[in-house]
């Protein structure tokens, strides 16, 4: 059996945070401001998990109210989405995203996010991929207050 997901997560750009995304701390003047670590990109491939199992989104699994979450490190909320799946039956197909941000540049640290994001999944760098794109000067990305990402996976179960 197929199920697919799809995710979508913003974090405001503040100064005086750290700015990581797909688990990378990438070196910027400001950084993304939220309850966790605010890694966009790995709440939105969490949420596409979570989605495609029907298991509604990280705000039910992780509270924003709950302090046990307070400066969490997204890769081990993603680690334990991962531990609902697999115990639910699946692997990865595939995996497809894109982070929307102005600034900073993406494209130096996405083989590392790629890398590490695989892993975490249990799965080939191939079957994962991260784009980047700006917004063209528009709109709340394109300004550079924030940034947002986006993110499809497809999950397979074996047949019994
Ligand atoms: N924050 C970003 C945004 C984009 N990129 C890369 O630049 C290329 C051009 O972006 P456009 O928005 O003009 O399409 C794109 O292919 C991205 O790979 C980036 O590295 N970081
Ligand atoms: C991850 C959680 C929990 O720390 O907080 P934030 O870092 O604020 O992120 P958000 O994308 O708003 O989603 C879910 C939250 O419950």
């Amino acid at each position: 059996m197929i199920r697919i997901g799809q995710g979508f997560d913003v974090h405001q750009l503040v100064e005086g945070r750290k700015c990581i995304i797909g688990g990378i701390d990438i070196p910027y003047q400001k950084g993304l401001l939220g309850h966790s670590d605010a890694d966009v990109l790995l709440h939105a491939i969490s949420d596409a998990i979570l989605g495609a199992l029907g298991q509604g989104d990280i705000g039910k699994h992780f509270p924003d109210t709950d302090p046990a979450y307070l400066d969490a490190d997204s890769v081990k909320l993603l680690e334990h989405v991962w531990e609902i799946a697999k115990s639910m039956g699946y692997r990865l197909g595939n995996i497809d995203s894109t982070i929307i941000a102005q600034k900073p540049k993406m494209a130096p640290y996405i083989p590392q996010m790629v890398e590490l994001i695989a892993r975490v999944l249990e799965a080939d760098p191939s079957q994962v991929n991260v784009k980047a794109t700006t917004t063209e000067k528009l709109g709340f990305t394109g300004r550079g207050e924030g940034v947002a990402a986006q993110s499809v996976v497809c999950l397979q179960k074996a047949a019994l």
